[in-house]
């Protein structure tokens, strides 16, 4: 197996060590270390069902691992979601879970909450902290909606955006909680070639902007042009990880997931993109609503 590497400056942000996963007989994830260190983007690839969000639900204590540690900047984890997001670790979901109903502002304002400390008399008596606070966090939401390119529909249903945007507007919730490490699930699922290739700027600029990224995604091209670093999941062991040359190149990911050793040639781009771009679309047009709250963590395809 390939030895892990921490790209940018050698800190460590979240370490995990021989995460395992079991449902009865089933073992979906198998000893799994992982380390992502400050200012790096890492993917995590693999097949259907491999053991990815599997390992995601570990890392953020939506499932309590059978065995291994998680660590993020040193400290042992919690094992409750709120209290891992508090902790700074903050993630979006493969299926898109936003607040079908409110506001694309109201949304934000919610991922806020692990960042305020007024407490409900507070907020009832509407008192002057209170006040206080709601102006910070509007306006730490409305930064995080420039961020995201988002601002002109603040006042938009979120069930109502189009579904590039409702991916956006996770990931601002998510940066509302003033994160460290932003956990991404597969982020590009459903979106067109300008939305995946926009996508890539922003993660870009939320790693630029000091926040590290561990992401599962399907999209090859994506993948190899941001990842600083790469992980293959293959029935929940890690067959190899490295850079994206050394992880695109290798034998044994071409045989488990690649089928083919990956082309970056931009002419077989534009063919892959408008499969990918038709394949979204029919996607999109069988789940007539995007924006539901429930987490059915259906499959998406193979690799694009
Ligand atoms: N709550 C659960 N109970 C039982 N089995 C589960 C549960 N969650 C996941 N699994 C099983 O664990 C395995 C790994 O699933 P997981 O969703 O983590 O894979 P994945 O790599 O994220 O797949 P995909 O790329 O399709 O999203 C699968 O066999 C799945 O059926």
């Amino acid at each position: 197996m390939t030895t892990p590497t921490i790209a940018k400056t050698g800190t460590a942000v979240l370490e995990a060590s021989g995460v395992t996963m079991r449902f009865g007989g089933l073992t979906a994830v198998r000893g799994v270390d992982l380390t992502v260190g400050a200012g790096e983007i890492v993917g995590l690839i693999g097949p259907n069902g491999a053991g990815k969000t599997t390992f995601f639900n570990c890392l953020t204590g939506l499932y309590v691992p059978t065995e291994g540690t998680v660590s993020y900047q040193g400290t042992r984890l919690s094992r409750k979601p709120h209290l891992v997001t508090q902790a700074g670790v903050a993630r979006t979901f493969q299926n898109i879970r936003l607040f079908a109903n409110m506001t694309v502002l109201e949304n934000v304002l919610v991922g806020r909450h692990t960042r305020t400390k007024e407490g409900l008399w507070s907020a009832l008596l509407r008192s002057p902290g209170f006040k206080k606070a709601e102006t910070t966090s509007e306006e730490r939401a409305m930064e995080l909606l420039e961020f995201t390119g988002l601002a002109h529909k603040r006042d938009h249903l979120a069930r109502n955006l189009p579904y590039g945007e409702q991916r956006k507007l996770e990931i601002a919730r998510a940066l509302a909680s003033e994160p460290g490490l932003l956990l991404l699930d597969e982020p590009t699922a459903g979106m067109n070639p300008q939305e995946t290739r926009a996508t890539e700027e922003l993660v870009f600029a939320i790693r630029d902007k000091g926040i590290a990224v561990l992401l599962i995604e399907h999209d090859m091209r994506f993948v190899f042009n941001l990842c600083d670093r790469v992980a293959v999941l293959v029935q929940g062991e890690k067959l190899v990880e490295g850079t994206s040359d050394v992880v695109q190149a290798d034998e044994r990911v071409i045989a488990a997931y690649l089928g083919e050793p990956f082309e970056g040639d931009p002419g077989e781009a534009e063919v892959s993109e408008v499969e990918a771009a038709e394949a979204h679309a029919a996607q999109a047009a069988a789940d007539p609503d995007p924006a539901s709250t429930e987490d059915s963590d259906g499959t998406e395809g193979g690799p694009q």
